[in-house]
């Protein structure tokens, strides 16, 4: 049976992210992840998850100034870039959590790629000793223009020059449905430099019930592959997070 993490970016927002913590856990989730948590202190994050027994998957280095989608592309933003990237290992470890979003930023051109490349494997160290894998996500053209990662095959040829092996891409199937489509078959390809994989419909990007995407599909495809990691719901509610939770007992 497929598992899925609850992405607390998106789902009860409107709570305070320890009480969401609780909430995907009375809702029937096997594990949850979030976007940015360090306006909460880790240790409140902390006593959420002992006390569900959820895991915390993964967490995201912060944007940046306002306006901006993260520093690790950005040339002349290294010192930033690795002062996000310390801090967001810091709270993994302090959580336990598995996985780090480092984001790129809007940028574009050989410096922003050469940057990002030196980044990750400044993150790639750091989170080493700590068991703790570093992700790289693109995202669709349409909800970020300009972002500087767009396709799964520019992620696998980035990974291949940072060359470690814990730094992994993230599987957005909603950005990458609408940037390559043909989703069973790069699931497939990529499986081995896959980190993580979330899922919402497309192209609305609401609850994943419904849209160009057949979800139980990909479901059953993932388990075929021995995919066992839960999925990250990372989707908007139409309504509210609870209203919207037909798609997941129906899995
Ligand atoms: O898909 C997304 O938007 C997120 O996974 C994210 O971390 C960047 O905003
Ligand atoms: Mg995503």
């Amino acid at each position: 049976m497929t598992a899925f993490s609850a992405n607390l970016g998106f789902l009860w927002t409107e709570l305070p992210l320890p009480d969401a913590i609780r909430a995907a856990k009375a809702a029937g989730f096997q594990a949850v992840e979030c976007h940015w948590p360090y306006d909460t202190p880790p240790q409140e994050v902390a006593v959420a998850l002992r006390e569900t027994g959820l895991p915390m998957l993964g967490l995201n280095t912060v944007r940046g100034q306002p306006g901006e989608n993260g520093l690790a592309a950005l040339p002349q933003r290294q010192q930033e870039a690795r002062d996000a990237i310390d801090q967001a290992i810091a709270y993994a470890r302090a959580i336990g959590t598995p996985n780090v979003h480092v984001m790129a930023g809007f940028a574009e051109g050989a410096d922003a790629r050469a940057t990002f490349v030196t980044n990750l494997r400044y993150a790639s160290t750091q989170a080493a000793p700590h068991g703790i894998t570093i992700l790289i996500e693109p995202l669709n053209r349409y909800d970020a223009p300009g972002y500087f990662l767009q396709t799964s095959s520019q992620a696998a040829a980035i990974l291949e020059d940072v060359a470690r092996p814990n730094v992994k891409l993230m599987f957005d199937c909603y950005h990458l449905q609408i940037m390559e489509g043909d989703l069973t078959r790069h699931l497939t390809e990529r499986l081995p430099i896959i980190g993580h994989i979330q899922i919402a419909s497309v192209p609305d990007r609401s609850e994943p019930d419904c849209g160009e995407v057949n979800y139980p599909h990909i479901y059953a495809h993932l388990e075929t592959l021995g995919y066992k990691t839960p999925l990250g719901a990372e989707y908007k509610p139409r309504t509210t997070t609870d209203a919207g939770l037909g798609w997941l007992s129906a899995c």
